[in-house]
């Protein structure tokens, strides 16, 4: 099971994103914590492991970074219970939802889908699989990302809004899981722009760490 979950890159068929599930990301923007969690989807070609650059897509001015943890479905599922949500989890992996806010910010504006702000090329890089019983305390666990060597993003997943059994018994509501999908947590606060030549460098307390650059 794990051996093939490894591959999650291969056998899942997409990735299911939270967004604005960090209390600290709410209070800095001045937002209201969202009711019940706000979600997007980004396709599996937006995957890429290190030794890939992050390129910013054509027309892009402002690529903002979003370190997150994401999970792997362990099989298929939907209408899972919170208290259930445990049996589902594969494993874990670090996640980049990059994203080109330039893109996002005018689909906003003009009531637009926000799927290639998120979407394209290059928007998902991730760490290897990681395994389940490596993160026991995934409701406690500190995510940190740097740009260049200097700290931007460094929170706990105890900041959440929805914890990761609410977020993914409330997607199966709607939405089939299954195994090998990837299903990312929300950002904390800190999320910002990288541009040309810079290299984030992101880590999951100190279970995995992984470089990124970012090119034309
Ligand atoms: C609107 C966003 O980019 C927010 C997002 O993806 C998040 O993780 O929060
Ligand atoms: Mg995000």
């Amino acid at each position: 099971m794990t051996e093939r979950l490894k591959q999650f890159k291969e056998i899942g068929k997409k990735i299911v994103a939270v967004c604005r599930n960090y209390k600290g990301l709410t209070a800095a923007q001045g937002i209201p914590n969202p009711k019940t969690p706000s979600l997007f989807a980004k396709p599996t070609t937006a995957y890429i492991t290190e030794g890939q650059s992050i390129r910013i897509p054509e027309g892009c001015n402002l690529l903002y970074h979003e370190v997150e943890l994401g999970v792997v479905i362990k099989q298929k599922c939907s209408n899972v219970a919170v208290s259930d949500v445990d049996e589902y989890i594969g494993g874990f992996v670090l996640a980049l939802d990059m994203t080109a806010k330039d893109f996002h910010n005018e689909a906003k504006a003009n009531s637009r889908p926000w799927f290639l702000s998120k979407g394209f090329d290059t928007s998902c890089p991730v760490s290897d699989f990681i395994e389940k019983e490596k993160v026991p305390n995934y409701r406690d666990v500190r995510l940190w990302l740097k740009v260049d060597g200097a700290m931007k993003q460094d929170d706990s997943t105890a900041d959440m809004i929805f914890s990761v059994p609410e977020v993914i018994s409330y997607i199966s509501k709607y939405i089939t899981l299954e195994e090998g999908d990837v299903v990312l947590t929300g950002t904390p606060d800190g999320q910002g722009p990288v541009t040309d030549g810079q290299i984030m460098e992101a880590g999951l307390a100190d279970i995995v760490s992984m470089k990124f650059s970012v090119t034309k």
